[in-house]
């Protein structure tokens, strides 16, 4: 008979997810979605159901990798008109399952999955795509997202300056004190852009944060936001002037308003590059478009559960 599936919480999640040992995971997760058939990754495009009557959305994101030999999917709601300020905006839960006879083995808190996983992508496209000599970072937006990519960015890289905007100073003092190191808050986007060398953009704007014309030539963006057709984090001008590479290509063009409404086209996948199918252009202005993909919840799930199971065992 089956035994019960196991629940793992979000602060076992948070023990067992490393951005060390995630990020190569991650990288063979982004090369074998990028290899077709091949690739051994199912991934449908994920279901969104909006609940235009509470300003929210559900969304649900299958995935097989035939690589790791596993079967998951993510449920997650996202508000946009958030009741309480101590509920995140974002919640998510993972299911994963034996692939071998359909069996749920265990239902995973998916919030830190879902913070971490995108983090750990944008270090690898940021890696690729910025300047050799990149020294200050900026982040827009002061939420969930905006605290992983600053842990994230902060452990892979070291950059000498590290900017900061939100739309309130208090939220963006609450961030400050949150991620703990030295932070330059700015008081507007433009001054917090200015001369970047890494932006991130991590916002629930429904309209550009980040205007083509405050970015410096050569920069490198992470932009995390704007995940529905009809949202932007970036305007026509930027869109149009960088080179566009995104997580998924069939999910991007379909999902985010930046390149739904500004038809920037798209240059390649980051499979596609650490894959070595297509160029690393780090010299000009980039975008790293990530919409987020289910595959990347598929093996940072098995992490944790492969990690816990050996942790529990008698
Ligand atoms: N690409 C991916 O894989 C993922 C993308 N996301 C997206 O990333 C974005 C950030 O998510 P979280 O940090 O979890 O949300 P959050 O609610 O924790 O933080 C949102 C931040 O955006 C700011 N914000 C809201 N409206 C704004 C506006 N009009 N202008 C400027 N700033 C505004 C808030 O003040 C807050 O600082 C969202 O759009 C979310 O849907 C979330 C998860 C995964
Ligand atoms: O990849 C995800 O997970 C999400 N992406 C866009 C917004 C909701 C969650």
């Amino acid at each position: 008979m089956a035994t019960k599936p196991a629940y793992i919480a979000a602060d076992v999640v948070e023990k067992y997810l490393g951005y060390t040992t995630l990020i190569p995971l991650l990288e063979r997760a982004l090369i074998n979605f990028s290899s077709g058939r091949e690739g051994g990754v199912v991934q449908p495009i994920r279901t969104i159901v909006p609940v235009s009557k509470h300003k929210g959305f559900l969304g649900v994101m299958p995935a097989y990798s035939a690589a790791d030999d596993a079967l998951t999917t993510k449920v997650v709601t996202f508000y946009e008109n958030k009741t309480s300020s101590e509920l995140p905006s974002h919640q998510a839960t993972v299911l994963l399952f034996d692939p071998t006879n359909g069996i749920l083995k265990a239902v995973i808190d998916g919030k830190v999955i879902t913070d971490k996983r995108t983090a750990a992508v944008s270090t690898i496209a940021t890696k690729l795509l910025k300047s050799p000599h990149a020294e200050v970072l900026c982040i827009l937006g002061s939420g969930a997202q905006a605290l992983s990519h600053y842990q994230a960015f902060t452990q892979q890289f070291s950059f000498t300056e590290i900017r900061i905007w939100s739309r309130t100073r208090e939220n963006a003092e609450r961030f400050a004190e949150a991620a703990g190191g030295k932070i330059r808050i700015c008081s507007t986007p433009q001054e917090a852009v200015t001369g970047a060398d890494v932006i991130v953009t991590a916002t629930m704007s429904t309209k550009p944060v980040l205007f083509g014309d405050w970015v410096k030539p050569g920069a490198h963006i992470n932009a995390i936001g704007a995940c529905r057709p009809d949202w932007r984090e970036l305007d026509d001008t930027l869109m149009k002037n960088s080179v566009l590479y995104v997580d998924s290509k069939e999910a991007a063009a379909k999902e985010s308003g930046d390149i739904v409404i500004s038809q920037a086209a798209i240059k390649a996948e980051i499979g596609e590059i650490l894959k070595g199918t297509q160029p690393a252009l780090s010299d000009k202005t980039t975008i790293f478009k990530s919409v987020g993909m289910a595959i990347e919840d598929t093996v940072s799930a098995k992490l944790v559960y492969d990690s816990w199971t050996k942790n529990n065992e008698n």
